[in-house]
């Protein structure tokens, strides 16, 4: 029987009929099927025939009886149409029936089977579908990066906002057309859209808008279960802001390394305009290197012989660290017992020990919060002490001496010492994971007899210095100078400073002669001194020039004492008044 020509006008949703042929719907969950007036399976769809055994010539009265009453009822005309609840293995089905009357011989029913909850379900999976359409749909308009969706074909499907924005496009003006089209009006200067179509690969490339921006472009293709390309996703990301700020963020970097150089200059400049003198490479360099380390935080070990500058190239670093605000404190661990330097290093509880403070005593850590501790002599401290230090330096927390309680504080260490601290690592007499702590950063300060252009400046200043602090206006005499320029300084600055204030406090007049050196360089004088008979003597340390100048300054200081005026001493020596004025001044005698 062909129900191809009974199919009634009022044709159910879901039966259509092409080229003359009844066709069933087909969906995967939903059994369709055609039944004559006796019941006989006419036409079924692939979910009938699988899922419930109903071919075609099959009956349903033998195969679901069940079913077969309420279909056959449609079919003799009790009703039109019918849904009902029918359970098969176990399970419970929607039933829907409805009647075809193709002519007074051809009677039947068409029939659907569909699980109960089914239909729940799909508007539940509607309902998720429109929500996450509506999701997705906030997300591509707000997104801060361009979106184009483009079909296979290469045509504009969507853009988001941001690519209006981006591009200065409407979205009217490219959706629909094709990117060929827009790369060849110069929209952009190429696609990533016909590049994903043309190698089917995902796609990276530097883009140019027209209104010349810089873009990173990615280009994506989405596959059907063919493997055919049905859509390109294209994200692009304006890099003309990170572009620009990139450049400004290197010149600035170039603006501060410039202008650390300067400040770094000007406190070298501010340095050697104070109290410390500094003219010789040897010096310069460790200034450089102080003020370098004064930008860090690391622990420095200052070394060098005594009286070199060790403390007050520790003040430097202190006053040009960030902790200039905060206290500088100094001890030297040689000067004190070795009980004491801890207790002032890391301070005592009450009663720690016999004569301690009733209320406890902080040390010089605790005082130094936020500052800088300078350990002068630091290969005195004992050993015990040095243990303790080396706690300190590794977790910034120590305990009172007589104490329990564990305290912390912020203090950078610096250390000095004028002894070989390796060679005491070896001799075991210091520990070498302490040494390695303190000597992060090692500065060692050269003996004056290596930097001899520093001893002229240093003379003329500590002269001036203490000239000044006692109310006097002396001067050295060239051949004080040249004395003291030679002399050896065994202990560094602090001798020639001591030095200094001695001669200015002890000479007679306001010029410093070689008779008010002290005795150990008078001597060094006169050993170099040219004997009246044998005026060579010393020639070859000194030269011809010396030896004249020598002289020249003994014979004046002579006349000077005969005779009192320069008209005088003039006419013994038979030279003019002016030459006599001008020598007395050279040496330091008007
Ligand atoms: N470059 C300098 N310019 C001016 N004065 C200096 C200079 N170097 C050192 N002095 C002075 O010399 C004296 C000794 O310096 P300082 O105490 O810093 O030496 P030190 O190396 O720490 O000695 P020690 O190892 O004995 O403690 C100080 O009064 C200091 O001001």
């Amino acid at each position: 029987m062909m129900f191809s020509n009974i199919l009634p006008d009022d044709m159910p949703d879901g039966l259509s009929r092409s080229s003359g042929e009844t066709i069933l719907p087909d969906p995967v969950h939903e059994a369709w099927f055609l039944v004559d007036g006796e019941g006989r399976i006419v036409l079924s769809n692939k979910c009938a025939e699988k899922s419930f055994g109903l071919q075609k010539n099959a009956l349903l009265v033998t195969l679901y009886p069940d079913l077969w009453q309420p279909v056959q009822a449609v079919i003799i005309g009790k009703t039109g149409h019918s849904v009902c609840s029918v359970r098969i293995g176990g399970r419970d089905y929607v039933l829907r029936v409805r009647a075809y009357r193709g002519g007074l011989s051809h009677r039947g029913a068409l029939c659907s089977l569909e699980e109960k909850g089914r239909f729940e379900a799909i508007v539940e999976e509607l309902f998720h579908f429109r929500r996450t359409t509506a999701e997705l749909e906030t997300i591509i308009n707000s997104s801060h990066d361009g979106l184009w969706i483009c079909d296979a074909d290469a045509k504009v499907v969507r853009i988001n906002p941001a690519s209006e924005r981006i591009n200065g496009i409407k979205a009217e003006d490219v959706v629909g057309r094709s990117m060929k089209e827009l790369v060849e009006e110069g929209f952009v200067n190429k696609s990533a859209t016909l590049e994903v179509l043309r190698t089917g690969k995902v796609v990276h490339l530097l883009q140019e808008t027209r209104t010349g921006r810089k873009l990173i472009v990615t280009g994506t293709p989405v596959f059907d279960d063919n493997g055919n390309i049905v859509r390109v996703v294209v994200t692009e990301r304006d890099i003309t802001e990170i572009e620009e700020l990139h450049r400004e963020l290197l010149e600035r970097e170039a603006l501060k390394n410039e202008y650390l150089e300067q400040i770094l200059k000007l406190q070298l400049e501010e340095m050697m305009s104070h109290q410390i003198i500094a003219r010789s490479p040897a010096m310069l360099k460790v200034l450089d290197q102080a003020v370098r380390a004064a930008r860090v935080d690391s622990t420095v070990l200052l070394l060098g012989e005594s009286g070199v500058g060790k403390g007050l190239i520790a003040e430097l670093i202190h006053k040009y660290s960030h902790r200039a605000y905060a206290p500088f404190m100094k001890i030297n661990c040689a000067a004190l017992p070795d009980s004491l330097v801890e207790s002032e290093l890391f301070g005592y509880e009450a009663g720690a020990f016999t004569g301690a403070r009733k209320s406890g005593k902080p040390g010089l850590l605790e005082v130094a919060h936020g500052g800088t501790v300078l350990l002068d002599e630091v290969g005195e401290l004992s050993q015990e002490t040095q243990a303790k230090l080396l706690h300190f330096l590794e977790d910034g927390r120590f305990t009172r001496v007589g104490g329990t309680k564990r305290r912390s504080v912020n203090v950078r260490i610096i250390a000095a010492t004028n002894r070989p601290l390796d060679d005491l690592v070896r001799c075991g007499k210091f520990r070498q994971d302490l040494y390695y702590r303190l000597n992060v950063i090692p500065i060692r300060v050269p003996p004056l007899r290596e930097r001899t252009e520093d001893i002229l400046p240093l003379l003329d200043h500590y002269i001036r210095h203490f000239s000044r602090s006692m109310g006097a206006e002396k001067r050295l005499s060239p051949s004080v100078l040249r004395i003291l320029v030679r002399y050896d300084y065994p202990g560094n600055v602090r001798e020639l400073m001591n030095l200094c204030e001695r001669l200015v406090a002890m000479s007679y007049g306001d010029v410093i002669g070689p008779e008010d050196l002290p005795e150990e360089l008078g001597e060094m004088e006169k050993e170099r001194r040219p004997s009246v008979d044998n005026p060579i003597d010393g020639a070859v340390e000194k030269g011809f020039r010396e030896i004249i100048e020598e002289f020249e300054e003994r014979i004046f200081k002579e006349m000077l004492s005969r005779y009192r005026t320069q008209q005088k001493i003039a006419e013994v020596l038979k030279i003019n008044q002016s030459t006599v004025a001008r020598k007395l001044k050279k040496y330091g005698l008007s």
